[in-house]
Order: C-alpha cells, then sequence, then structure tokens
C-alpha cells in the first residue's frame, strides 16, 4: 500500500499565495481527478509532490519517508510524472532523452527501449529528433518514460491534451490497468474523461483544496456530478477569496 500525505502545504510565488493545503491524502489503487479553474494551483501542488518545487512551509510525506532535500532522490524514484511539453526539448533525440531521463532519476536504463514504446503504441526510432514527432506522438513518449522504471506514483498533467480519440482510448487503458497497485494523479478539464477513469476527486481553487471525495459519492450527493461538485468549492472560495 502507497499513501501520499500532505499537510499544512503552502506556497507564495512572487509575493502570492498560490497554494495553501491543509490536509491531502492519496492511496494506490486509487485515480484521483484533480480538477480546478486555470491557475488554481493544480501543476503547482503536483510539482510540489514531485519535488520539483520546494514548499514554503508544510509537509508531503510518501509513507512513513518525508519529502526533503535529503530525501528527495529517493521519493522521485517512486514517482512517474508527465507535465506540459517544453519547447526545449524539441532539438534532442529520443535517445538522448532516454538517457538524459534515467540519468536525471538515477536509475538504470532498460536495454529494450522498443518494449518501453510498444506499451503505448509508438513506432520510431532513437536517432529521430523529438520536435519531429506530433503533439500526441510526444505525449506517448512522455507516458512511456514516466511509467517505464514501475514507479509506485503517477502523476499526469493533463494527459489527454493533444491526443486523438484513439489516443485517448489507450492512455485510458493504461491508466486504468497501471493503477491497480498505484497513485494515479490525473488533472484535466475535461470531466467526461476524468469520469471515465477516475475513481475520487479533488478540486482545487485559489490553492485550497476540498476534501477528497469518491466518485460514487460525487454522483449521489450532485445532481450534476462532477461539474456540481467542482461549481460548489469554488464559488465556496470565491466567496472567501
Ligand atoms: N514561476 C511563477 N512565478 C509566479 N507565479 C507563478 C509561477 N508559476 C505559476 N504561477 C502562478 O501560480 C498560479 C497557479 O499556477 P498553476 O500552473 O499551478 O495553475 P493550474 O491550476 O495548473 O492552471 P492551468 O489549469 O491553467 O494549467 C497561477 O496564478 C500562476 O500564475
Amino acid at each position: 500500500m502507497t499513501r501520499i500525505t500532505i499537510e499544512h502545504l503552502t506556497k507564495s510565488l512572487s509575493g502570492r499565495n498560490i497554494l495553501q493545503v491543509e490536509n491531502l491524502s492519496f492511496e494506490s489503487g486509487e485515480i484521483y481527478g484533480l480538477v480546478g479553474p486555470n491557475g488554481a494551483g493544480k501543476t503547482t501542488l503536483l510539482r510540489c509532490i514531485c519535488g520539483l518545487i520546494i514548499p514554503d512551509g508544510g509537509e508531503i510525506q510518501l509513507n512513513e519517508l518525508v519529502l526533503d532535500r535529503r530525501t528527495r532522490s529517493t521519493f522521485l524514484k517512486h514517482i512517474g510524472s508527465v507535465f506540459a511539453q517544453s519547447d526545449s526539448i524539441f532539438d534532442l533525440t529520443i535517445d538522448t532523452l532516454l538517457t538524459e531521463h534515467y540519468h536525471y532519476f538515477c536509475l538504470k536504463r532498460p536495454k529494450d527501449w522498443h518494449e518501453l514504446l510498444q506499451n503505448v503504441a509508438l513506432e520510431i526510432t532513437p536517432k529521430q529528433k523529438i520536435g519531429s514527432l506530433s503533439l500526441g506522438m510526444r505525449q506517448r513518449l512522455l507516458l512511456a518514460l514516466a511509467i517505464s522504471h514501475d514507479p509506485s506514483i503517477l502523476i499526469l498533467d493533463e494527459p489527454f491534451n493533444g491526443l486523438d480519440p484513439d489516443g485517448v482510448n489507450l492512455t485510458k487503458k493504461l491508466i486504468n490497468d497501471l493503477a491497480k497497485d498505484k497513485v494515479v494523479i490525473i488533472t484535466s478539464h475535461s470531466f467526461a474523461d476524468l469520469n471515465d477513469i477516475m475513481t475520487q476527486s479533488v478540486v482545487i481553487a485559489h490553492g485550497q483544496t476540498s476534501g477528497v471525495k469518491k466518485l460514487a459519492a460525487i454522483n449521489s450527493d450532485f445532481t450534476d456530478g462532477l461539474a456540481d461538485f467542482y461549481r460548489e468549492f469554488v464559488r465556496h472560495t470565491n466567496s472567501l477569496n
């Protein structure tokens, strides 16, 4: 069983409070849909969990392991993540990207990269430049990399962006298969896609989070399900800010 626990997490950027998360926890076997308006703090929260942003206060724990400078590299080995694509990788070949990825995470590079790409139905050669791939192909490549070290936590920021319907379905199937023994956290503005795969949801607005709620409870408590759960929490935080 893997559990991520977050307590009293705060982060300010340019003198503005971006995150104030009191208590939040995520467990393996569940797919969490993290939803919130643009600029609500979704990516910042996920980057904090991945150790890519250092919070100003509070604590993030993976089971008994507290995330700090000393434990960060151990923490990273448990996490697979895909964030928005940066243009800076476009000039790299796939081969270089793989080398840099495994070096950064201090992991052994798998011998068979064909197998890696088969997981996401990609047919590409290692000498190809990242920039020559379509947006959807790059998404699949980054997902293949994220899951290649069998992480216990999978963090996907907008994983359906740029994917065609086959790519969306393949990603959903992969996520479903992987979720059996992992913590999966996904952000998306597509409630339809989230409704297809998530088992629980949490709303974030103005850097504050709602309680985590099971999909079945969301659908029984709110007429319009996730959309109402989202609207109600956003309205609540708007009234406080
Ligand atoms: N480097 C930075 N410096 C200052 N402010 C920042 C920085 N990065 C993000 N922010 C601000 O932090 C807030 C949260 O941004 P974040 O990207 O986490 O939101 P989000 O919920 O992921 O949004 P979206 O749905 O648009 O992707 C935004 O108001 C953003 O402007």
